[in-house]
């Protein structure tokens, strides 16, 4: 999913690195596998710190320290296309022309024609398998084709249009163009999220900030703040430094990704006007009425809820009080384990998951306990949970899901491009409840979860995941492909190739090309 932000300040002697780092602590949630921070100094000169890892780990203090400037750029990377290697961390730089930085969240399902377009039509080279990488650089070959030593706002909504003409997919950008300004857009659904807001200052000046989160700009006193509408642009030069917004194409839907609901954000984002705590708590309650549903409205053979946390803490304590039963914090979080899901291989997220929770034996023992978690994808959170409640004592052990049954992939920011690598993929609610080892499995129903998140304005969600029906339609074979790139670098992963640099093409390397994107330059 990554997380994306963009600052400007008013006072043009500023430092925004700090704010920028200190946002990234408010999006690690959103990718824990690379981070990065680009700023523009006075001069037009841009300066970078990025590189595989956590965000505390990539920005050391002597690294930031070089961070000139009073507008800027960050990301954290869950990596979704290409692979994790080092020379993939966002932000992505293309030199020619005027010197652009994208950070960018979602995923491009046109890569291939993308890749072929900028090779045999605009000669532009393409040095990873990222599609961030061919998004700005399609931003580039665009804003090229007007060869002016200096561009301005309506060359830039014109290179957008042509972005947004050419790209399909999911994605919500902040960018930054050398000595110009900040520039933040979104693809023409509104699959992933993207919020502008103001800081009015005492002398009545203003900040900006963009956000894949409305908790970043809350948690730094952006308190007005509105999300970017799908096909819409803004850009905040830094000469006027004021927004300038622009539709550069009719929307075509409102569908934000339900998944952000279910899992992706932090519970106190409001990310299209949806709360994502308040959601997260009707999809408790919703999952109540499941319940009930399979049992037959006889519940008494289950003696308490408990959530699996961290997501679902929420929803399960909702879903307990709507069946009138207990609700116990059964599960212990280690508090200094990150997220599982979007951790890069499947041998790390098993280990992990019991490394991350742990089971207290009074809350299980000789208990029928149902546990609520906010998905089933893989299914290795749940086996480890079931397992573990019954070796804590569990009688029985139901397990019930907020989201309902995963069986195709994510196309738009989640890496899950082995179907077959889902618990539910061919499969019924009951052949899972026998591969996790569960009593029963209870899921919740699409239509319910699309109720749990729906406002008066936006009632139609991007649900693939759970369909297989895809918003923007996907090129031929892209999931083939996807498939069988991720698993390749699964492979190397495992063959301890991912980042050596060993003489293959497909290996990704640590010695990619540095001059712009090396994690390594700033020691
Ligand atoms: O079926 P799986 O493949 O295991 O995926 C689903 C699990 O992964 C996520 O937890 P995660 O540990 O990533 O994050 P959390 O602490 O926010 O719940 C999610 O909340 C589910 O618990
Ligand atoms: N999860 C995301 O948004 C990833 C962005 C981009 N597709 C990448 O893999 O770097
Ligand atoms: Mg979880």
């Amino acid at each position: 999913m990554c997380g994306i932000i963009g600052i400007i300040l008013a006072d043009s002697q500023g430092t925004v690195a700090h704010e920028l780092f200190d946002g990234t602590m408010f999006l690690q949630h959103r990718g824990q596998d690379a981070a990065g921070i680009v700023t523009c100094g006075n001069k037009g000169r841009l300066y970078q710190c990025k590189g595989n890892g956590m965000a505390r780990d990539v920005f050391t203090q002597q690294r930031m320290s070089g961070l000139i400037g009073h507008y800027g750029i960050a990301h954290l990377r869950y990596p979704t296309a290409g692979s994790s290697a080092n020379s993939e961390a966002q932000p992505f730089y293309v030199n020619s022309p005027y010197g652009i930085s994208l950070s960018h969240n979602g995923n491009l399902v046109n890569g291939k024609y993308l890749r072929d377009y900028l090779d045999k039509s605009v000669h532009r080279h393409i040095n990873t398998d990222s599609d961030s990488e061919l998004l700005l650089n399609i931003f580039a070959a665009e804003l090229d084709k007007y060869h002016k030593a200096r561009v301005n706002n309506d060359d830039l909504f014109n290179a957008l249009k042509g972005v947004f003409r050419e790209c399909r997919g999911a994605y919500a950008c902040v960018g930054m163009l050398a000595g110009y300004g900040l520039i933040g857009f979104r693809d023409p659904n509104g699959i992933r999220p993207l919020v502008i807001g103001e800081r009015l200052k005492s002398d009545g000046s203003k900040d900006y900030m963009l956000a894949s989160e409305s908790v970043v700009l809350k948690a730094h006193n952006f308190n007005t703040f509105r999300d970017i509408l799908p096909g819409e642009a803004v850009i905040i030069p830094k000469n006027t430094h004021k927004p300038v917004f622009k539709q550069i194409i009719p929307k075509i839907t409102y569908t934000p990704d339900i998944f952000e609901y279910v899992y992706f954000a932090r519970p106190d984002s409001v990310l299209d006007g949806i709360s994502v705590y308040h959601s997260r708590l009707n999809m408790g309650s919703k999952l109540a009425d499941s319940i009930l549903k399979h049992f037959n409205n006889d519940i008494s053979q289950i003696d308490v809820v408990i959530p699996v946390p961290d997501t679902s803490r929420h929803s399960a304590l909702a879903c307990a009080v709507a069946l009138n039963l207990p609700y116990r914090e059964g599960f212990v979080k280690n508090r200094y384990i990150g997220r599982t899901f979007i951790m890069p291989d499947q041998k790390e997220r098993r280990s992990s998951v019991r490394r991350k929770l742990n089971a207290m034996e009074s809350e299980f023992n000789n208990k029928n306990v149902l546990l609520v978690d906010d998905s089933i994808v893989r299914g290795t959170t749940s086996k480890e949970i079931v397992q573990m409640a019954r070796e804590a004592g569990a009688t029985k052990v139901y397990f019930a899901s907020c989201a309902p049954a995963i069986r195709h992939n994510h196309i738009y920011g989640i890496d899950l491009a082995d179907t077959k690598a889902l618990v539910a993929y061919n499969r019924t609610e009951n052949d899972v409840s026998k591969e996790i080892a569960a009593d029963k499995v209870i899921y919740q129903d699409l239509n319910d979860l699309i109720d749990c998140c729906s406002t008066d304005s936006i009632k139609d969600f991007e649900v693939g995941v759970f369909t297989g029906d895809y918003i923007t339609g996907i090129e031929q074979d892209y999931l083939k492909e996807l498939e069988e790139s991720r698993a390749q670098n699964q492979k190397l992963k495992e063959l301890g190739l991912g980042n050596s640099t060993v003489n293959s093409d497909s290996v990704k390397s640590e010695v990619d090309i540095g001059l712009y994107n090396s994690g390594d330059y700033a020691h």
